[in-house]
């Protein structure tokens, strides 16, 4: 079993609010090995973001602190490439450009000319996109943008992957394509991959391991769940093995009984005073 790669130690965020401090998170213990496909799930709210952003050196726990490969986590980096729902392209730049700019920030000194043009290529084959590379984000579908997103990232060779919901914006079938996709890069890679999702069966098929978290405020980790299913994993032939449907109920009751609890709470309590509205936690038994 390889060592720990990426470690949150004692994590608590608090937000400042005019109400005073809000704790998002508290005590969140969690380490990750190299190469392992964690995904973070659990109802609207809880504080994923917040740790995928800990973990990006976007945000800076208040108490604990993050650590990579031995260094303390306090700003953002390239070795931490973070893909977003929204692509969040260069609209003015072509899909070869937007790679290549990630390509310059991280290879400028280290890659001659040729070399860059050959890896930006690779990485847009990787995601089936070489073929678009001369046209921008508007004008390809959003399924093929969030590919140049991926593209993008991967090209900036992460040693983690950092994902808040990257397929969520998508079709079914896109989605199920670009999970295929991501699987294998994967295997290839061996990045840490760190990934949001609302959806229980991309989280079983995706994951070596499912972190669920509980309700915030000061939300933590609930349970940790390890997807012990072989690789490569196949969505059709998975979707009758009875390991895989255990797993995915494991995951469905842990969020039920967080629905549950806050439906209790917010029949008793008909305001959250603490949280933004925008992030009130919402029943998403659905697709969650
Ligand atoms: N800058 C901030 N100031 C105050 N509160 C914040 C801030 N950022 C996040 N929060 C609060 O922290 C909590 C966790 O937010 P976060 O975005 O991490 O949740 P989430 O699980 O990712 O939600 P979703 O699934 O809806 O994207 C929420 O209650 C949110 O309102």
């Amino acid at each position: 079993m390889s060592k720990t790669h990426l470690e949150l130690t004692g994590v608590e965020m608090a937000f400042d609010t005019p109400k005073g401090a809000f704790i998002a998170l508290d005590n969140i213990n969690l380490k990750i090995r190299k190469g392992e496909f964690v995904s973070l799930i659990g109802h609207s709210g809880c504080g994923k973001s917040t740790v995928l952003n800990i973990v990006a050196g976007l945000l800076q726990a208040t108490k604990g602190g993050c650590v990579l490969d031995g260094h303390e986590v306090n700003s953002p980096g390239p070795e931490r490439a973070v893909v977003f729902q929204n692509h969040a392209l260069m609209p003015w730049l072509t899909v070869y450009e937007n790679v290549e700019l990630a390509v310059q920030q991280v290879f400028r000194k280290t890659m001659g000319k040729q070399e860059r043009r050959d890896w930006i290529h690779h990485n847009l084959e990787l995601v089936n996109m070489a073929h678009a590379a001369d046209k921008r984000p508007g004008e390809v579908s959003g399924g093929m943008a969030q590919r140049v997103g991926i593209a993008r990232a991967l090209a900036m060779k992460p040693s983690v992957l950092l994902m808040d919901e990257p397929f969520g914006a998508l079709d079914a079938l896109t989605r199920a394509h670009l999970q295929d996709s991501l699987m294998e890069i994967q295997q290839e890679l061996n990045n840490t991959v760190i990934m949001i999702t609302h959806d229980v069966d991309e989280a079983v098929l995706l994951s070596d391991r499912i972190i669920m978290m509980t309700n915030g405020p000061e939300a933590t980790v609930g349970e940790d769940l390890y997807i012990d299913l072989p690789r490569p994993r196949n969505r059709v032939t998975l979707a009758d093995n009875p390991e895989y449907v255990h797993y995915r109920q494991e995951v469905l009751r842990f969020l039920y009984e967080k629905q549950r609890k806050l439906e209790h709470i917010s029949s008793r309590r008909p305001e959250r005073p603490e949280a933004s509205d925008d992030k009130q936690p919402k029943a998403r038994a659905a697709r969650a």
